[in-house]
């Protein structure tokens, strides 16, 4: 069930609020479990041995963060992580992020179009259920976005594929791989790469008053693969989900 019904990005945000409220959680602790569970699918999907240089583009909201927790356990994993933080959010969690990111040597780049060209896949956690298509993208992610997508070179997107409207609507970037945080957003009607649940954090009562189940985890598996085929419920409508695998 957590693997076919959709949040509305509204509804994905308020979520995450119960979460962050009545469920006694902190941005901390969730945004350690999804960077977790990002770094997992990662390690599943292009492993250090075939893929040791990795680009991690982080915007500047919870998204960029989760970005930023993937890149230290990334690092953890024998990766060699390069970070590409344009606009740092100032509050004290992403500062003590970045300190801890200084502190592994891991190093940051303002250039991304040149990082990409020394990078094997990219991690893309520019933005997450709270982009707002109707301005279009603003600089310099829309530059990154543009590099992204022109590069050939594999891309792993957090929760939603970076430019591509949340809850539905296709964008210029094609990862080849999403790892959608609690559930899946209506996007997944367009993606065709093979997709990942993760955020292991909620439990049956709450994902049952949500409607999306909690996903089948193996073992201490911080993330699901979506078999190819599924269906995935979208506003009530059925859409078949990785139709053409990357
Ligand atoms: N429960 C969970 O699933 C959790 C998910 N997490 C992650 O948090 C993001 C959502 O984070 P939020 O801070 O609400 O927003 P975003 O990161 O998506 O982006 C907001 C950020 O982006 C700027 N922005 C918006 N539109 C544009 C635009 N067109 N051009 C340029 N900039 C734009 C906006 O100003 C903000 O600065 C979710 O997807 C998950 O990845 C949590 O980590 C943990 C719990
Ligand atoms: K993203």
């Amino acid at each position: 069930m957590a693997l076919r019904q959709t949040l509305t990005a509204k509804r994905a945000a308020a979520l995450d609020k119960e979460l962050m409220s009545t469920g006694g959680f902190s941005l901390d602790q969730l945004m350690e479990l999804a960077g977790l569970a990002v770094a997992q699918a990662i390690y599943k999907t292009h492993p250090p041995s075939t893929h040791p240089r990795l680009l991690i583009a982080c915007g500047p909201g919870n998204n960029g963060g989760d970005g930023l927790v993937a890149a230290r356990h990334l690092h953890l994993f024998s990766y060699k992580p390069t970070v590409y933080y344009p606009k740092p959010s100032k509050g004290e969690h992403f500062t003590r992020l970045t300190t801890q990111l200084h502190s592994l040597h891991i190093p940051f780049t303002t250039d991304f179009r040149t990082a990409l060209k020394d990078t094997d896949h990219v991690v893309d956690a520019l933005f997450g259920f709270s982009f707002d298509p109707s301005g279009g993208i603003r600089a310099p992610f829309d530059d990154a976005i543009k590099a992204m997508s022109e590069a050939g070179v594999g891309v792993t997107s957090v929760d939603v594929p970076s430019g591509w409207g949340v809850d539905e609507g296709e964008g210029e970037l094609k990862p080849d791989v999403l790892v959608s945080l609690t559930a899946p957003k209506g996007v997944v009607r367009g993606f065709r790469g093979r997709h990942f649940i993760g955020g292991r954090f909620v439990g049956e009562e709450l994902a049952r008053r949500w409607g999306v189940g909690v996903p089948p985890y193996e073992g201490t598996d911080q993330v699901v693969e979506a078999p190819v085929g599924d269906v995935v419920v979208v506003d009530g409508e059925e859409a078949e989900q990785g139709r053409e695998k990357l």
